[in-house]
């Protein structure tokens, strides 16, 4: 199964390739030695593949989960989408599609995104955010179970992200980190995050997306 998999995925990147390799010979020049003597070398182009299909993987199935994620919260929480309707109404109006410049205008629509990322984070193992077992930080005992950082946590509340007027972002934790942090930060962040905003505001402008009977669960497998 797993074989048939990788032979699909290499097809697929082969089929990629030979459209886009048109005119390109990729090379480059390789210090060789402490003279800074320079020799060409021609790259492998399997690492390059599998580098096209890592990014590929990293940022198709995430996304996606997002805006599935989105969705669901959205379609049990009509009256955070209502009023996501209201921004846009009143600060985009209807007779044009927002575009990414409207997002420093949309802070309730940015929130909303902020915290389904924290709510069903893609990737929840990457900080533990709950005391797995008891423990101690300094002079201080920690029980298992303990969490601290967001009051309410299994409460949907765009409204954490929002200054204290409602008309601003901020962000209450440091630890609030949905595409990691560091030299390992995610690749993609500024496209998802533009992929989110657009795809939810062009939905959400022209669309409400009734509740229906019975309700997802919003524990896992949606
Ligand atoms: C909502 C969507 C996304 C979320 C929540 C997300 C989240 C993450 C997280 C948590 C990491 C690990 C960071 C770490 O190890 O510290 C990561 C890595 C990565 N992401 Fe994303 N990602 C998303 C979309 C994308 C997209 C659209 C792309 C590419 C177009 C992408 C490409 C990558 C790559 C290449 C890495 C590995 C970076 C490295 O190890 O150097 N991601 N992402």
């Amino acid at each position: 199964m797993l074989r048939q998999c990788f032979s699909v995925r290499d097809k697929l990147l082969q089929k990629k390739y030979e459209e886009h390799k048109v005119n390109v010979h990729i090379h480059y020049y390789k210090n060789t030695n402490e003279n800074s003597e320079y020799s060409l070398v021609v790259i492998n182009m399997n690492p390059v593949l599998m580098t096209v299909g890592d990014i590929f993987r990293a940022g198709v199935e995430t996304t996606t989960t997002v805006l599935k994620w989105s969705i669901a919260y959205l379609v049990h929480n009509p009256p955070v989408q209502r009023k996501i309707q209201q921004e846009l109404d009143n600060k985009t109006g209807k007779d044009r599609h927002p575009q990414l410049s409207d997002r420093g205008n949309l802070p309730y629509l940015e929130a909303t995104i902020r915290e389904v990322l924290r709510i069903r984070p893609v990737s929840p193992l990457l900080i533990p955010h709950v005391a797995l077992q008891d423990t101690s930080v300094g002079e201080y005992t920690v029980q298992k179970g303990t969490r601290k950082e967001w009051k309410n946590p299994e409460l949907f509340d765009p409204g954490r992200f929002l200054n204290e007027e409602g008309d601003g972002l901020c962000c209450p934790s440091a630890s609030y980190l949905p595409f990691g942090a560091g030299v390992r930060v995610c690749l993609g962040e500024a496209l998802a995050q533009m992929e989110l905003f657009l795809f939810l505001s062009w939905i959400l402008q022209k669309f409400t997306m009734p509740a229906g009977q019975p309700l997802s669960d919003l524990q896992g497998n949606l």
